[in-house]
């Protein structure tokens, strides 16, 4: 999908919410440990319950792959789901790849072509080479991190070198990129007030900002800082609306919780 027809879903639905996939098997709830896959009739379930009220789903790769073939049946089942059903939505992998070149090319052609995601998360660490083979694909994104949600982010990403924040060389250097107009970035809800200069290096790209609920961020400052005339957000949430209940209504609760945060996204579009 590209970020034209992303930005014409979050208009239309009045919403720029991503729902996080990340399903734990220890806390589904146990009725649904007796089906032949928990995990995709769980995803099911939430995603009939939550797609009206969303424009996005990430799936994080890791709640899969801890459950070894059953778990990436789950992720298959999931996605196929998504296309055949729900085509207007986008799809993220977080998988927070990134490696030396022809290894990044089989990572991005199991996520952006196998799979057939619309978008997969990307570690910077490694550089041009690790990034570029996921800018290879029409209409398909790579989502950088730059200034990730959690404490650690402290540890390296806000260090300065030469004058100027790691997360800052990063955005700039990404730019330079072939094919960067491929690009989105992560930056977390906890770390809103770093938006504004985030802004000024890149006006225009889309952001993935995770950390809204169950990590303390808050969308009215995302919105505040981070938004631009065509919008520029996918605001993630997971915990806070996959796991709202843990009785057999999960999925209902599950669409309520979606449908209060798509409110107050409602509520910031009016604003622009
Ligand atoms: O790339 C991400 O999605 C991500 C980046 C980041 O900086 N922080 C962050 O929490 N995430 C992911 O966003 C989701 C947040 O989940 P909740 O805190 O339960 O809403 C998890 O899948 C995290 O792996």
């Amino acid at each position: 999908m590209s970020p034209q027809e992303l930005t014409e879903q979050i208009f239309k639905k009045q919403s720029f919410l991503c729902v996080g996939l990340d399903v734990d098997i220890d806390r589904i709830p146990t009725y649904l440990l007796s089906e032949d896959d928990p995990i995709f009739e769980f995803n099911r379930a939430i995603i009939d319950a939550t797609h009206k009220f969303c424009v996005a789903y990430k799936p994080n790769i890791a709640f899969y792959e801890a459950n070894g073939v059953e778990g990436w049946q789950a992720l298959e089942k999931t996605i196929n789901y998504l296309h055949h059903e729900y085509p207007e939505i986008y799809t993220i992998a977080d998988a927070k790849r990134g490696d030396i070149g022809n290894t990044s090319r089989m990572y991005a052609k199991t996520f952006l072509q196998d799979l057939g995601f619309d978008s997969v998360t990307v570690a910077p660490y490694m550089g041009k080479d690790s990034v570029e083979p996921f800018l290879e694909f029409d209409n398909r994104q790579a989502i950088l991190l730059a200034l990730t949600s959690n404490e650690g982010a402290f540890d390296f990403q806000t260090q300065q070198i030469d004058g100027e924040e790691l997360y800052k060389k990063v955005l700039k250097t990404s730019k330079t990129w072939k094919n960067s107009e491929n690009l989105m970035y992560v930056v977390g809800a906890t770390k809103a007030e770093f938006l504004k200069e985030i802004r000024e290096i890149i006006p225009e790209n889309f952001l993935l900002v995770p950390g809204v609920g169950a990590q303390g961020g808050k969308l009215e400052d995302v919105c505040k800082y981070g938004m631009t005339k065509n919008v520029g957000l996918l605001v993630n949430s997971s915990r806070k609306i996959i796991y709202a209940s843990e009785s057999s209504n999960f999925a209902e609760i599950a669409g309520a919780k979606a449908e209060v945060l798509q409110q107050q996204m409602a509520e910031e579009l009016r604003k622009l």
